[in-house]
């Protein structure tokens, strides 16, 4: 046969002689050959244009993508069809909008607006029924097969919504169109659903058949508003194009062969930019409507998008994109930009709010991406769902974070078999998972370990019992023979999922996950992670699960540090500290990643609390007068650990409060670490101060108290430091109190002992009551913190203290009592510089902690003026620690040991020490 001269380039002919052109091209080219002319006789393009008219008409109208060209010799016609195909690829992407995103009259106009605003490429449109209304359609089988009339009713419910529907978006012909077909459709149901009625029973296909009506009318509704914006747009029923087989599992699998002809077939016919197509249904081989079954119309999209080989598939939804974790337990969790398809896989077997696993199966070999956009947030880019390759440099490099995301999966049970008998044996494994299989039971982890003495695995906790029951009975004989030790249940358990690509086999990620929960204080039961390496999966306590999933995702995906913390105190130094977060808090998140947020303040009357993102520390002062509720230590304490969203709690005690300092136990023991200032744990009853310091130890909390001695000075770090490295004390000795020494520095020339006092209360370096520095009591307790830390047994009993305040203002009311009274024994100090002056020595008061001898004292002492104690000045403490090392020259650590700024920057600084525990970069 000879082929005509192709005058189109690529496109596809398919090329008849015509004396064998198929039907119906043959016989209407052949009934339609005028029987008067010879072909011979016809000029070439006349006959080539009698051809391609002739050809046109078995369709009816004019197919724009398809044309014919012929060449005609003396005895045959020869005619090449061009069968203008789909045009595939890059031209093609796929949008699905689901049931609220065409809930209603306004939001089908918005999806219109959407595909007619971005005119750049062909889309094929795939649309669930428009919201509630698949549920309405389930339900009218529901009654009529339960031979309740209701149905009738229900049915004109679904008629109404159209119809309203329908009023709303469409007029003139294109309404009576719909209108007539709806009614029609009706009608039909109607009759379907009295046979339903009659026979109290519907067929799986009679189901599929009625309840895919919604995706059927939705469809149809959109094609025809956005034709009546002019733009040329075909509906599709989907039930003409996709072929799927029913599994056994009563899910389906496309019949993507079948499929792909079809399409060809119904684009040949319907060739267009713009085609609405229906989700959700779809028919068997046999041509009888079924269901692409749960999120049908996601799975109808991936298919579609595969046949097409679409650039993209969107799919609009009503959230802003995948999220790092459920945002409803986690606050923090953020929109992730990309997803490897595995990732999307695993974050939705763990209940992520992704796709369902299937949906991502036909997209997969073409590499399409998937970008789940919210249609009421335009503005939000959603999560492109993608293989890595085709990321970004700046997004790559966010997938090099390698984990993703976190899930949790509650109401677990885990089964243990456990024994000896099973090393070695081949089938115990088959045949508890066979049990298990027999009983319906689900199971969701399995963990062996490798010394096969035990098999563990997860099921949901609904399945257990009956699980329990058939192992018992399964390895009875085993159990009886001591061969099995047991089949031990653990209730009450939930399942953390990480996913993130290449993390199992990243070294140091494991570590991570499970620093982070050691450091939230929470146990592990079971781990296994997928040979696949986009998931690690831990057991842990069902009450611990939200706190779990806060604690890595906080630490991992955000690599950021939050901490909640509560302010016991907001005094002067709770003050200043809280100004000081507030002026740093910018600069740490940013340079940092640690975010500190102040969960409650609270004072001895009143307390302000936020469970929220934190007290706006910029005004937390008003925010008090305002909202400030009766001082409740036990609520406090609740609100500021218990909050939602953050793993890390820790409390600030900046009072001088002995009962606040009793509470550190407790605190501990919940896994809040403690910070302060407080000397009064420390000094305290020797026992309680022994408990604590073995509870801390033990536990993954942790209790910093630098400021206790020497405020912001490195006192406790340095001794700590010396210690941990072997160094062995034997002294420390030293002007220990900002308030004496800034009175001794001070009181001279003439000026009295009750004014110089006076001045040290005012610029804050004196304790809330004055006698306590004034008796050498504040002195004492840091001699016993220092004693206590250097390995001494020492209470606070054991330190003599020679005492400033005149024995008659000891027992004076109250500290502004105190003060008054002072002045007339102002006499006896200044007797005692006297002395002193005369000797050309200095008055200093100090503390010693002999280590070789056990013992401690505080004293008021004499110096001669060329003594380093004797160069003090200002508040300034200065401490000589005097080591195995340091024996000749001891290590001084000098400088104000007293005030707000400096003593709350040493509170401060144990915060970030905390942080940066916790897993802040350093
Ligand atoms: N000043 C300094 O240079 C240094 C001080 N420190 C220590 O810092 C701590 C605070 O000192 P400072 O700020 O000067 O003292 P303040 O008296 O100024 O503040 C104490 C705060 O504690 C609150 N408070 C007292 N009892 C309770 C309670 N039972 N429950 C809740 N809140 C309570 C008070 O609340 P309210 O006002 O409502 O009564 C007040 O806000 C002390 O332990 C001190 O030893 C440590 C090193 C240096
Ligand atoms: N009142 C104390 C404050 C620091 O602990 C002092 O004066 O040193
Ligand atoms: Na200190």
């Amino acid at each position: 046969m000879a082929l005509p001269m192709v005058p189109f380039s690529s496109v596809i002919f398919h090329s008849f002689n015509c004396t064998s052109l198929p039907v119906p091209f043959t016989s209407h080219f052949v009934r339609r050959l005028p029987c008067h002319c010879s072909l011979s006789s016809h000029p070439f393009s006349h006959s080539l244009r009698y051809v391609h008219q002739q050809l046109l008409l078995p369709w009816g109208r004019q197919p724009p993508r398809t044309r014919i060209c012929a060449s005609i010799t003396d005895v045959s016609v020869d005619v090449a069809v061009e069968e203008k195909r789909l045009p595939k690829g890059e031209t093609w992407s796929v949008h699905k909008f689901g049931g609220t995103c065409v809930g209603n009259s306004s939001r089908i106009k918005n999806v219109a607006d959407i595909i007619i605003n971005d005119n750049s490429e062909r889309k094929f449109v795939v649309v669930s029924a428009m919201s509630k209304v698949t549920d309405m359609m389930y339900d009218l089988i529901h009654k009529a097969q339960s031979r309740t009339e209701s149905y009738v009713s229900a049915l004109d419910a679904v008629l109404e919504k159209h119809s309203s529907t329908a009023h709303d978006l469409l007029a003139g012909e294109d309404l009576s169109t719909f209108l007539s077909q709806l009614h029609q459709d009706i009608s039909n149901l109607k009759a379907m659903l009295q046979a339903i009625y009659i026979a109290g029973h519907a067929t799986e296909s009679f189901t599929d058949f009625v309840v895919g009506h919604g995706e059927l009318w939705s469809a149809q509704i959109l094609s025809l508003v956005i034709k009546k914006r002019g733009i040329d747009c075909k509906w599709m029923d989907a039930r003409e194009v996709l072929v799927v087989n029913p599994t056994r599992s009563n899910q389906v699998d496309p019949d993507y062969w079948e499929s792909e002809r079809k399409l060809e077939e119904w684009y040949s016919l319907n060739p267009s930019d713009v085609i609405i197509a229906t989700g959700f249904i779809a028919s068997t081989r046999q041509n009888i409507p079924t269901t692409l079954k749960r999120d049908g119309s996601d799975f109808s999209a991936a298919i579609m998008g595969a046949l097409f080989k679409a650039r993209q598939i969107t799919i609009w939804t009503d959230v802003d994109g995948v999220y790092s974790a459920d945002p409803r337990k986690v606050g923090d969790a953020v929109i992730l930009k990309t997803l490897s398809y595995q990732e999307a896989w695993e974050m939705s077997y763990f209940g992520a709010n992704v796709l369902h696993p299937r949906t991502i199966t036909p997209v997969i070999q073409y590499g399409i991406p998937i970008i789940i956009r919210n249609i009421f947030n335009l503005s939000s880019p959603g999560t492109m769902i993608c293989h890595p390759s085709i990321i970004g440099d700046e997004d790559r490099l966010i997938f090099k974070n390698y984990v993703k995301g976190f899930a949790t999966i509650d109401n677990l049970a885990l089964v243990n078999v456990e024994g000896t008998g099973m090393a070695g044996v081949p089938g115990t494994a088959s045949a508890i998972f066979a049990a298990v299989k027999d009983v319906g039971a689900n199971v969701i982890m399995i963990s062996q370990a490798s010394s096969e003495h035990s098999v563990c695995f997860a099921v949901p906790e609904k399945e257990v019992k009956a699980v329990a029951e058939v192992l018992q009975s399964l390895f009875h004989g085993a159990l009886d023979a001591g061969r099995l030790s047991q089949v031990a249940i653990v209730p009450n358990c939930s399942i953390l999922a990480a996913v993130g690509q290449k993390m199992a086999s990243t070294p140091g990620v494991c570590a991570t996950l499970f620093d982070a929960l050691a450091k939230a204080n929470i146990n592990v039961r079971a781990v296994a992670q997928g040979c696949s390496e986009y998931n690690i999966t831990v057991v842990v306590k069902r009450e611990d699960s939200i706190k779990a999933l806060r604690a890595v995702h906080s630490r991992f995906y955000l690599s950021k540090t939050t901490i909640a913390m509560g302010i016991i105190g907001p005094g002067l130094i709770g003050s200043t500290l809280l100004d000081q977060l507030r002026d740093q808090a910018a600069i740490l998140k940013a340079e940092l990643n640690i975010e500190l947020r102040v969960m409650g303040i609270m004072g001895s009357k009143l307390m302000l609390l936020d469970d929220d993102t934190g007290i706006n520390l910029g005004k937390w002062r008003e925010l008090r007068e305002e909202k400030g509720e009766v001082a409740n230590l036990e609520k406090f304490v609740q609100n500021v650990h218990g909050n939602h969203f953050i793993p890390n709690t820790v409390l600030v005690d900046c009072t001088a409060d002995s009962f606040i300092a009793s509470n550190y136990a407790d605190w501990l023991r919940k896994g809040i670490h403690v910070i302060t200032p407080n000397k009064k744990a420390n000094s305290g009853p020797l026992n309680e101060y022994l408990r604590l310091r073995v509870l801390q130890r033990q536990s993954y909390t942790h209790y910093f108290y630098e400021a206790t001695v020497g405020a912001g000075l490195p006192i406790i770090s340095t001794l700590r430091g010396l210690l941990e490295t072997g160094d062995r004390i034997l002294q420390i000795e030293g002007i220990f109190s900002g308030t004496l020494s800034y009175i001794f520095n001070n009181f001279k020339d003439g000026r009295l002992f009750s004014e110089v006092v006076a001045e040290a209360r005012d610029a804050g370096y004196t304790e809330p009551d004055p006698r306590e520095d004034l008796s050498g009591t504040d002195v004492a307790r840091k001699v016993i913190i220092l004693a206590r830390e250097s390995g001494l047994k020492l209470e606070l009993s054991d330190i003599p203290v020679e005492n400033l305040v005149p024995e008659s203002l000891r027992l004076s009311a109250s500290a502004e009592e105190f003060m008054q009274q002072l002045p007339k024994f102002n006499q006896e100090l200044t007797e005692k510089l006297k002395d002193a002056e005369s000797a050309e020595e200095v008055l200093r008061y100090v503390g010693v902690v002999d280590v070789r001898n056990s013992k401690g004292v505080v004293e008021l002492r004499r110096y001669k003026k060329d003594h380093p104690f004797a160069q003090v000045t200002g508040s300034d403490n200065m401490i000589a620690f005097t080591t195995r090392r340091y024996k000749n020259q001891p290590l001084i650590v000098r400088g104000p040991g007293a005030g707000a700024q400096v003593t709350a920057g040493g509170i401060f600084n144990d915060i970030l020490r905390l942080a940066s525990y916790l897993g802040a970069p350093s």
